[in-house]
């Protein structure tokens, strides 16, 4: 049986920064490194590749690229022999080659048996098939990192590296780019690691999660599991919350409401267009969003009330703020309230409670 997933073991030293990890990762979809600045995202990436010297191994999917101890430094391949690729903020194209040479400058270096993406393929993915004459100073900021993205995958890697790639773009161009990240993550067969600092890109794009701070693994496993920690080292931030999956079970016409059926519950949500009865959707709710009360409150004008079970209270993850873990069915919540609101409502693991959930978005 082939082996599947990713081994990257690694120790290394950067000025007086360490970074030490010991992951298992999946062989496959969408992985993001996720944590504040300099905790040591890039530093990562950069271990893998072989472009930062470490101690270690890495391993995609059966393949070794490292093994070492620091001995023999034998057993580490040079960065031109891990078929990866590397996409950064902003990739720089060549400025006096077409969007179609640019790709094809990539591509004609693989040798044909060895292409595992067709040209037309990653135009079809990268949707480039109307820009392939123009010249990289004519197109827009999120136009060109598509196609720095495609012309990473015409060198056929086995692993693709993302750093910020969206961080250089404006909003709308982020927007646009967006669904071309989702059907990578869906249809390519090889792992993509991508480093964000943003938790809605993440929201929308990640499978797997590893959270990383001040160079050490502090949390890792499928994104839905990790966001619904009460310890996770986000828990206390603006966008703070957790990932569901629902499907879009019926349209209420007369109110403009998609009623989002999901284990344990169901939302009513905005409908907005674009979307139809059926479908299969990515929810997020923060935790800054969900309130709790000890009875069910009618008068009130909140549309979205749940039964839920206190599962975990983190007191005082702040002065005066705690979290606490809820379960819906067996889907978990995050809810954020001042210590005292815990206190006073007597808020503790195994009570029943309703959740009024002051807003849902869709995130994919
Ligand atoms: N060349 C260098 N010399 C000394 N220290 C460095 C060097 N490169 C990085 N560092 C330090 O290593 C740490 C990790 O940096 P790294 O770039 O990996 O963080 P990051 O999580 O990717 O940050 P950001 O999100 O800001 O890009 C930081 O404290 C940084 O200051």
């Amino acid at each position: 049986m082939p082996i599947t997933g990713i081994q990257a073991r690694f120790t290394c030293h950067v000025g007086t920064f360490t970074l030490d990890v010991d992951l298992n990762l999946p062989g496959s979809g969408l992985t993001a490194l996720f944590g504040h600045s300099g905790c040591g995202k890039t530093t990562l990436l950069r271990c893998m590749a072989g472009l930062q010297a470490s101690q270690g191994v890495m391993r995609v999917n059966g393949d070794e690229w490292q093994n070492e101890n620091g001995a023999d430094a034998s057993t580490s391949r040079p960065v031109h022999q891990r078929p990866l690729a590397y996409v950064f903020q902003e990739t720089s194209l060549f400025p006096h080659l077409s969007v179609k040479r640019n790709l094809m400058y990539g591509y004609r270096r693989i040798p044909q048996q060895e292409r595992r993406i067709s040209f037309d393929q990653a135009v079809e993915w990268l949707g480039l098939s109307q820009m392939l004459d123009r010249m990289p100073e004519n197109l827009s900021g999120g136009e060109r990192q598509r196609v720095a993205i495609a012309r990473a995958l015409l060198t056929s890697p086995r692993l693709l590296l993302m750093d910020e790639p969206l961080s250089a773009l404006d909003q709308t161009s982020k927007r646009e780019i967006l669904p071309y990240l989702e059907a990578l993550r869906d249809n390519l067969a090889i792992p993509i690691l991508y480093v964000s600092h943003s938790t809605a890109e993440v929201a929308r794009l990640a499978d797997h999660i590893v959270m990383l701070d001040s160079g050490k693994v502090v949390a890792e496993g499928p994104l839905q599991a990790i966001m619904a920690r009460t310890d996770q080292p986000f828990g206390l931030e603006e966008d703070a919350g957790v990932i569901l999956d629902a499907t879009l079970s019926e349209h209420d016409h007369q109110w403009h409401l998609f009623r989002a059926d999901f284990a344990g519950g169901h939302f009513w949500l905005r409908a907005d267009s674009g979307l139809t009865t059926g479908q299969d959707v990515r929810l997020q709710v923060l935790a800054r969003d969900i309130s709790l009360a000890r009875s069910q409150q009618t008068d009130q004008s909140i549309q979205n009330v749940l039964p839920a079970v206190v599962d975990e209270v983190a007191s005082e993850v702040a002065p005066g703020t705690s979290i606490v873990r809820l379960l819906a069915g067996s889907t978990p919540f995050l809810s954020r309230l001042t210590s005292r609101a815990v206190h006073t409502l007597e808020i503790a693991p195994g009570q029943p409670v309703w959740m009024q959930v002051k807003s849902v978005a869709i995130v994919d």
